[in-house]
């Protein structure tokens, strides 16, 4: 074990393949070198959000207009396997979803160590594991009721790993007695295990960074790259990362992202979710022109969705990166009219992106490819991508970012019992290790899951009236809380087939998040005090 680290968390069979002397050295040089530093940026989050709550806004930096104001950068061209990402499908990394999505058809694969994944110790490292094996060709699974899965052998989707945030942190691997970052332990493991496997296949080490609040954060990303290429002898730029711009702060420093990372960067992704989370987040106090309705009407043709989304791809494009489309939540349903709904809705979401000049898009299913594929086929035909158009005609202000005051749509009876009804069927699943779940015919996440959440601490804060004309107290809240997990339970089995269920600390955890005065920053965090 390199000097200062110490594994707190069990090593289970073949842990010590990702666990590697090197990988624990990157790790421990990581931490000492970058970690003070993401610490001063969470501080930073902390006083922005303080500011915001006292009459503060948003805007773009004076002080790197000059980025925005030079012609003269691009960032770096697409590397093999990044070129076409007209579809893209993410999932987590368990070993039947990685064969799965490798098989699926898409272009690309984000491997979720974030939204999609609860950060068990089990599945932190024992998602490297199937990411290694699936580079090698040596993945295959049996399902306990002995259904097989095997690579097929056609062409399989470029691996994109997605580490964890800057804010979670690793509490099963210390350095110097201090817990590590989850984003620099995820990141570090899979370069230090897989990194060189992935160059020698004509590929590369690519990564997804999510849930960026500045692009200083983006230059800490981009340190980290630089010296763990230098440590590991691997040529600087052999790294590429999309960016999610998740949050409402990001989408004012978008070009500064693409700039902090540009021999390292492949594009931009709209984080749709998490933006909507961190929208509501970052006003929730200001009130009744901050309050967004119902979650299912904030549709993407919203003005301050839109605006969002074209901003994104004209400073892609500008750039010379890609704009990559975000996640449409439906997913393939038994019920013929629902499943005709879903197609249809995915349909209409991917071709209004495709015709908006994204360059590929994402799904949440190995059924949605194809939809996905065919919206932007017509578009783009035999291209790659569409990074050649430049969509000079749109304008987009700080104002129009801002504009959440014209949303259309209520905030209803229907749409509060709806976030408790799905965030407490998640926060259940999150506990027992599994952080996608597919909730009333739509995938749900993290990300989803702080919506739910926060839409309604905002909505009791705010003394929101509902359309029925009843105010959002908290008695109202706490009575949909028992009532919507009574429901929970029963379609679940009922009492008698409840072992290794969470509910009753499901039931805590949501009360905790949509209740208490204090918000927190994200529900994640006490979640994961909460697991082993
Ligand atoms: C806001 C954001 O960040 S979005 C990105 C993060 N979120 C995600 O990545 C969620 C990805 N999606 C999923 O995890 C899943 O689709 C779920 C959990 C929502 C639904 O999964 P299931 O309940 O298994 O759906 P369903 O039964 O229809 O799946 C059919 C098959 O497709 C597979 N499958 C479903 N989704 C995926 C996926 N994303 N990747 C790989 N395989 C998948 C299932 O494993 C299953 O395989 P099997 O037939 O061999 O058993
Ligand atoms: O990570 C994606 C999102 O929408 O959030
Ligand atoms: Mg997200």
């Amino acid at each position: 074990m390199p000097d200062g680290v110490e594994i707190t968390g069990p090593m289970h069979a073949r842990f010590d393949e990702i666990l590697t002397d090197q990988a624990l050295e990157l790790v421990a040089l990581l931490h000492r070198e970058l970690n003070p530093r993401r610490e001063e940026l969470l501080a930073r989050r902390r006083e922005r959000v303080r500011a915001i709550a006292d009459g503060g806004g948003l805007g773009f930096l004076e002080e790197t207009r000059a980025i925005r104001e030079d012609d003269s950068w691009r960032v770096a061209d697409p590397a093999p396997g990044l070129v076409d990402r007209r579809v893209e499908i993410t999932g987590p990394t368990d070993r039947k979803m990685t064969i799965n999505a490798l098989n699926s058809g898409a272009k690309v694969w984000l491997a979720d160590h974030e939204d999609a994944n609860t950060p068990l110790w089990e599945n932190v490292v024992g998602g490297q594991l199937n990411l290694r094996d699936a580079i090698t060709g040596q993945i295959d699974f049996t399902s306990p009721e002995g259904k097989e899965y095997h690579l097929n052998d056609g062409e399989h989707a470029t691996i994109v790993v997605r580490p964890r945030g800057w804010h979670l942190p690793e509490k099963h691997i210390e350095v110097d007695g201090e817990r590590t970052s989850g984003s620099l332990v995820d990141f570090a493991l899979y370069l230090a295990t897989s990194g060189q496997l992935q160059i020698d296949r004509g590929q590369g080490p690519y990564f997804y960074l999510p849930k960026m609040e500045s692009h200083l954060e983006a230059r800490l990303w981009n340190d980290a790259f630089v010296l763990a290429q230098d440590f590991l002898g691997i040529p600087r730029g052999t790294i590429r990362a999309t960016v999610l711009i998740e949050t409402y702060p990001a989408a004012f420093e978008m070009e500064e992202i693409l700039y902090e990372l540009r021999e390292h960067s492949a594009g931009l992704n709209a984080g749709r979710w998490d933006y909507m989370f961190s929208v509501i987040k970052c006003f929730r106090t200001r009130g009744d022109d901050w309050v967004l309705p119902d979650r299912n009407s904030v549709t993407m043709t919203v003005p301050f969705m839109r605006a969002y989304t074209e901003l994104l791809v004209r400073t892609c494009h500008k750039r010379g990166a890609q704009a990559i489309g975000g996640m449409a939540a439906f997913i393939p349903s038994k019920d013929e009219k629902q499943n005709e709904f879903a197609f249809a809705k995915l349909t209409e979401d991917k071709t209004r992106e495709a015709n908006d000049g994204f360059d590929g898009s994402w799904v949440a299913h190995p059924g949605m490819v194809e939809a996905c594929r065919a919206a932007f086929d017509q578009v783009l035909g035999d291209r790659p991508n569409q990074r050649d158009r430049l969509r000079e005609d749109v304008h987009v202000t700080a104002e129009d970012l801002l504009n959440v005051r014209d949303t259309p749509g209520d905030a209803t009876e229907q749409g509060l019992r709806n976030n408790v009804a799905v965030g407490l069927r998640y926060l259940e699943s999150w506990l027992r290790g599994s952080g996608a779940v597919g909730i009333f015919n739509l995938m749900e996440d993290a990300a989803t899951a702080e919506i739910s959440r926060s839409q309604v601490w905002q909505w009791l804060h705010n003394g929101q009236v509902l359309a029925g004309g009843e105010k959002v107290t908290r008695e109202l809240v706490e009575g949909m809380i028992e009532e919507e997990l009574a429901k929970a339970r029963e379609e679940a089995g009922g009492r008698e087939s409840e072992s290794g269920r969470r509910w009753d600390d499901a039931r805590a955890l949501y009360a905790e998040m949509a209740l208490s005065d204090e918000y927190a920053d994200f529900l994640t965090l006490p979640a994961y005090e909460r697991m082993p």
